[in-house]
């Protein structure tokens, strides 16, 4: 296997195109079997294998800096730079990272997690590299999915005005994670895909070179037609009037035309955009047939294709779909807004029922949520789904249009608190301490999947601004539905179990079952908390605080969730609010730092939301007399 002779790049450059042709099949039959047993994204990394190895063969990493957008697609990467022996580990507790991770390697110069960001870092490391008069090459890998993130707009606007010498790839398969939306790709699929396009460019270039360079008004006619001949055939048009040299389409699966054109454009001054044309999954039929599955998964089955999933109650996301499509029989005013994440939001069965009120945005939170603020204003009920860690992109759209304007959107925020194998770039664990502190909005977290959807209905009929419901990345806790969903009285928490002397008011199934635990190993001593399902983040149960206070609790909160700025703190802030300092107020969730990749499980041992340290942090607590006869 010429893979075991591949510890570092320098190894690539020792073999013939024709090894490199072999040594691409067979990282692509390593891929295939090593994440069938890890998992991750298999789809987007066998798409680039041949553009890794040209890079790695072509340039001089880490002297020459490879930036991944977003990073999902650098394990091939990651198998040249001397980490394939670690592929065991992927995405797992102390293991291989599944995203670009400096402190893995040298040759990893940027991470990410989220998209679009690779432009805006090449553009950086371009003008550092310029002060500081360095020579080295910088290339950014981005796909066409991300492309339409707005920020990578930002930087293609900076980029070619400065007319930095930095080098973009634009991984074209179509593909975001769903099929890709918007004018862009249309744009792209133009250029990628019309032959007479190309054939006429070809001629029209051929004819452009015979025009003879010629004095006088004839000259400048003949510029002029050509620029406009050169705008009617040249691909890649767009990308020249904003200053890059346009070089493409090229197949991103061959690599003697990979490495023809990367010498071409390694010659120019200035940046250079190089459209690389892939299959997404390539290699492996299932994920080639179905890209969208295979972006991202699980273990799963070699020969059958067939994902190995656990069994068990409905993840929250099915449920919070269900419950969306019942609402949405109900209520025409209904409409549902995902920035490219259709399939992991659990809007596909929604938008098949109702394909003119499902709008993706594509890679845009920003505009999905400014859309739906207007989408609000005119009437209509947008709800906004999507993950805890990708709203961060949207807070100034959040405050400044749907709270400040207190407008009627509904956020269904997916994927909150640890996610597990994603790790610390997409952990959702910001989002009660950031929307919180925001006027106007309410924020819902329910107890289980039953009280999801009844918060969905809450959040439907609510018309007084904006309400958001967040909810884990996990499967439901198994309860029985109601025959119906029923509005939940806002700012209205539920004692689920009585106790004395200390209450624990907990946000979320994942936190409930921590106090259940703590509970129960507390028995043995006599000691039994009341516990309290904290399903209103804001605005809290002041009535409820209150009696708290007066009946001589001591409190303990559990979110799964930055204790920065969170729940905890709401508590604590309501007491100081009011001088009520005789209280003891304990928050319990995730401390001040960025939490690796695991299970959740591991991660939630690693900071302590374990039913032991409840205990321990109980019984620092002395009780305290009651305040009231
Ligand atoms: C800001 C942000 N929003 C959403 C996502 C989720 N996401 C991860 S990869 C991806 C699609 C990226 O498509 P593309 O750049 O074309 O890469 P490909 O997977 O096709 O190689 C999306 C939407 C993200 N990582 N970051
Ligand atoms: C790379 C990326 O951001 C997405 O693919 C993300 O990993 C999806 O997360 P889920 O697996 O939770 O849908
Ligand atoms: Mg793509």
């Amino acid at each position: 296997m010429l893979l075991n002779q591949i510890d570092s790049p320098a190894d690539l450059k020792k073999l013939s195109i024709f090894q490199l042709e072999t040594l691409a099949e067979e990282i692509r039959g390593f891929l295939i079997e090593k994440l069938s047993k890890t998992g991750g994204h298999l789809a987007p990394n066998l798409g680039v294998v041949e553009l890794t190895i040209a890079l790695h063969y072509l340039f001089d990493s880490p002297n020459d800096k490879f930036i991944f957008d977003v990073g999902h697609q650098s394990y091939v990467h990651k198998i040249l730079t001397g980490r394939k022996d670690r592929f065991d580990t992927l995405r797992k507790y102390k293991g291989l990272c599944g995203f670009v991770k400096m402190s893995e390697s040298e040759h990893d110069v940027w991470e990410a997690g989220h998209s679009s960001t690779s432009l805006s870092a090449a553009m950086g490391m371009a003008i550092a590299r310029d002060l500081k008069g360095e020579q080295n090459k910088i290339v950014a890998v981005i796909g066409d999915g991300a492309l339409t993130g707005g920020m990578a707009l930002e930087a293609m606007n900076h980029i070619g005005h400065e007319r930095k010498n930095l080098m973009v790839v634009l991984n074209d398969n179509e593909m975001s994670i769903a099929p890709n939306v918007g004018a862009l790709h249309n744009y792209l699929s133009k250029i990628r895909t019309d032959k007479h396009y190309a054939k006429a460019k070809e001629e029209v270039e051929h004819l452009l070179k015979k025009i003879p360079a010629i004095g006088g008004t004839l000259a400048k006619t003949a510029e002029r037609l050509k620029d406009s001949l050169k705008y009617l055939v040249v691909s890649g048009v767009w990308f020249e009037e904003l200053g890059f040299k346009y070089f493409g389409p090229v197949d991103g699966h061959n690599l003697p035309q990979l490495f023809e054109t990367f010498k071409q454009a390694e010659k120019v001054n200035g940046p250079v955009l190089i459209h690389v044309i892939t299959v997404k999954g390539k290699g492996y039929s299932p994920a080639e047939e179905d890209s969208h599955t295979w972006h991202g998964g699980g273990p799963y089955k070699i020969e059958s294709g067939q994902f190995i999933k656990a069994v068990g109650p409905p993840m929250y996301t099915e449920v919070f779909s269900n419950s969306l499509i019942e609402l949405a029989e109900q209520d025409e005013r209904i409409v549902a807004v995902t920035p490219a994440m259709p399939g992991g939001s659990g809007l596909l069965k929604f938008a098949e029922l109702y394909p003119d009120r499902m709008i993706d945005v594509g890679i845009a939170e920003q505009h999905a949520a400014t859309l739906c603020a207007a989408l609000a204003l005119e009437g209509m009920k947008p709800v906004y789904a999507v993950y805890s860690t990708f709203m961060q992109r949207a807070y100034d759209q959040i405050v400044h249009d749907i709270c400040r304007q207190n407008t009627n959107v509904i956020f269904a925020i997916d994927r909150a608190g640890f996610v597990g194998a994603d790790g610390e770039t997409h952990q959702g664990v910001y989002d009660i301490a950031f929307m919180r502190s925001i006027p106007n909005m309410v924020m819902m977290m329910p107890k289980d999947e039953n009280e999801l959807r009844h918060m969905m209905k809450t959040a439907v009929d609510y018309n007084e601004g904006p309400i958001a419901v967040r909810y884990p990345r996990m499967n439901g806790v198994g309860v029985k539905m109601d025959e119906e969903a029923k509005p939940i009285p806002i700012g209205s928490w539920e004692t689920v179990r009585d106790g004395e002397g200390f209450a624990i008011l907990a946000a979320g199934p994942q936190m409930l079952e921590l106090a259940f635990g703590a509970a129960e190993l507390l028995k043995s001593e006599g000691i039994q908390p009341r516990i309290v399902n904290a399903r209103f983040l804001k605005p809290l149960d002041e009535q409820m605080l209150m009696n708290l206070y007066e009946d001589g609790y001591n409190i303990l909160t559990l979110e799964e969730g930055t204790v920065k700025g969170g729940f905890g703190g709401a508590v604590l802030e309501f007491y100081a609010e009011r001088d009520i300092y005789g209280v003891r107020v304990k928050p319990v969730g995730i401390p001040d730092y960025f939490v690796e990749h695991g299970s959740p499980k591991e991660q939630r041992q690693e900071v302590g939301l374990t039913p032991e340290r409840v205990v321990t942090e109980l019984k620092t607590m002395l009780p305290r007399k009651r305040q009231r006869a």
